[in-house]
């Protein structure tokens, strides 16, 4: 008898560096074979998510109606990228309104399958309310994240205890983890260094991040030995099976992005000398400021190295307007860049994979976003730090500090940040000091870590998935066991 598919439905939170690592899952396990991949989403992301999956792909995309009246978002927001990211935090809350249809959209799939549950759901950090309703439905549930573990063990300790409200230091420390040093004031998100206890962000995440107890598991976009000590101390705090199953990552072109953008860079890094090009991106939703720009900009053209900057309207402006080089960068740079066949301004989104895959590319200056890091160290390419927002401080804080392939330029969006400082962490990474051969060898060496953790059988990675895919077959096999029992 042909053995059905078990279904795993996938449902990611509506922002670009959510759904990306989601896609890249879905389609790792969908090359598994076994099983049916369902991704859900609000009708706008799905639209985007249908042009952005491959033509011969089989999996399925379910939407999930939403409503964000009520909750001062622009009329029609479905995603973060199209707001401020101060609206970020009533996005969060709106995406709470999006339980009962879920449930429903559950009950449907189960009732489509005569009373048969999907084997997993797997989905969202902000979305720990659906292990309620996985086991009602009798279904295993997993947690995702494209996060590593040292960052959401951070992330986790300090929006659950607010310690910088307690102290009048500008440091403090992590209990019972002492690899994440001290963490400094400045290292905190603008959002959480202004918290309260009562204010949307910290209302919100101190809900949801005890209900990841509730799920079954969670699945980082992570490789064990790259993020030990994260991963031990984060599975001492959770109490529950945590797997590395990183790096998940889109292959080339699989993203949604027009093919001319991949062909000017691939066509203009062809021209450049191996190790020759910085690539400087700050991920999906984050710019720098004006100023920023400006000292970056001037530090780029003193350096004389090559660059693609994937530039967006600063802080402070609708991040998805027309860039005015003539208004944000020094007068007559773009077209100087140009001439000179020097720099490549790549507006808004660029081909990062593709980009970080190439030879020419010899450093990454970014935000320090998960993905970024693991897409970078996949391909071997040591990193320049410019935390932002979220865990990223300790992203980079792990990579400097415990790993050595990063070294940090900046911190946050109000820093000051001057263009020497800039000039000298791009000369220190991109030319032959003993510093800049140091973190080259070494994202060399943790590219073959990476490489290793993927091998077919012996992987830590792919050992991994399997741990996470027996933990929801055997769940299954129970359940069954018990409907018989009863029977
Ligand atoms: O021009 C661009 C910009 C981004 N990307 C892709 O977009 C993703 C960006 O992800 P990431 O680097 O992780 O940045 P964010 O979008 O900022 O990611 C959010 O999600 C991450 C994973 O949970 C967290 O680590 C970050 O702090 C959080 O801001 C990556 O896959 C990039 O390849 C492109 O392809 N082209």
């Amino acid at each position: 008898m042909l053995r059905r598919k078990e279904n795993i439905v996938m449902f990611p939170f509506m922002a670009q560096g959510h759904i990306i690592p989601f896609l890249a899952l879905a389609l790792q396990l969908e090359q598994i074979k076994k099983y049916t991949v369902t991704i859900v989403n609000t009708p706008l992301n799905i639209n985007k998510l249908r042009s952005s999956i491959p033509i011969n792909c089989s999996i399925h995309l379910l939407e999930i109606p939403f409503d964000c009246s009520g909750y001062d978002l622009p009329p029609g927001t479905e995603n973060s990228d199209s707001i401020p990211n101060h609206l970020i935090a009533n996005l969060l809350h709106a995406s709470v309104s999006l339980k009962p249809s879920f449930r429903k959209l559950i009950s449907d799939l189960v009732k489509e399958q005569n009373g048969h549950p999907p084997l997993c759901l797997i989905t969202d950090i902000f979305f720990g309310w659906c292990s309620e309703i996985a086991h009602e439905f009798g279904a295993f549930h997993a947690i995702f994240s494209g996060s590593g573990g040292f960052g959401i063990a951070c992330h986790y300790y300090l929006w659950l205890n607010l310690p910088h409200q307690m102290k009048n230091s500008d440091e403090f420390t992590v209990p019972d983890f002492p690899e994440a040093s001290k963490i400094h004031v400045t290292q905190l998100a603008e959002n959480l260094r202004v918290v309260n206890g009562s204010d949307l962000y910290s209302v919100f995440l101190q809900n949801v991040l005890p209900e990841w107890m509730n799920s079954d598991g969670i699945l980082l976009n992570t490789v064990e030995e790259l993020d030990k000590v994260g991963l031990e101390y984060f599975r001492l705090k959770i109490g529950k099976p945590v797997w590395s199953i990183g790096p998940v990552l889109l292959s080339k072109r699989s993203q949604d992005q027009a093919a001319t953008t991949a062909e000017l860079c691939e066509n203009w890094l062809d021209t450049k000398p191996v190790n020759s090009v910085l690539y400087i991106s700050f991920g999906s939703q984050n710019a720098i400021s004006a100023p920023h720009m400006m000292e970056l900009a001037v530090a780029l053209e003193a350096s004389g190295k090559n660059f693609i900057w994937v530039v967006r309207a600063p802080i402070g402006f609708d991040i998805n307007m027309e860039f005015k080089a003539t208004e944000w960068l020094p007068e007559g740079f773009e077209e100087r860049m140009k001439d000179s066949k020097r720099g490549l301004l790549v507006h808004k989104w660029a081909p990062q994979v593709e980009i970080l895959s190439h030879k020419s590319i010899s450093a990454f200056l970014s935000h320090g976003g998960w993905n970024s890091i693991i897409e970078s160290l996949s391909h071997g390419v040591p990193l320049i730090g410019w935390p932002m927002a979220g865990e990223q401080f300790y992203n980079v804080m792990l990579l400097e500090e415990q790993i050595g392939v990063c070294v940090e330029v900046a911190r946050g969006k109000s820093c000051e940040v001057r263009r020497e400082d800039i000039l000298k962490k791009i000369m220190l990474v991109m030319d032959e000091t003993e510093k800049g051969k140091e973190m080259r060898k070494k994202a060399l060496e943790v590219r073959d870590m990476i490489m290793d953790a993927v091998k077919d059988f012996k992987g830590s990675s792919v050992k991994a998935m399997d741990e996470f895919l027996n933990a929801a077959l055997l769940r299954q096999e129970e359940a069954m066991r018990q409907v018989i029992h009863e029977e």
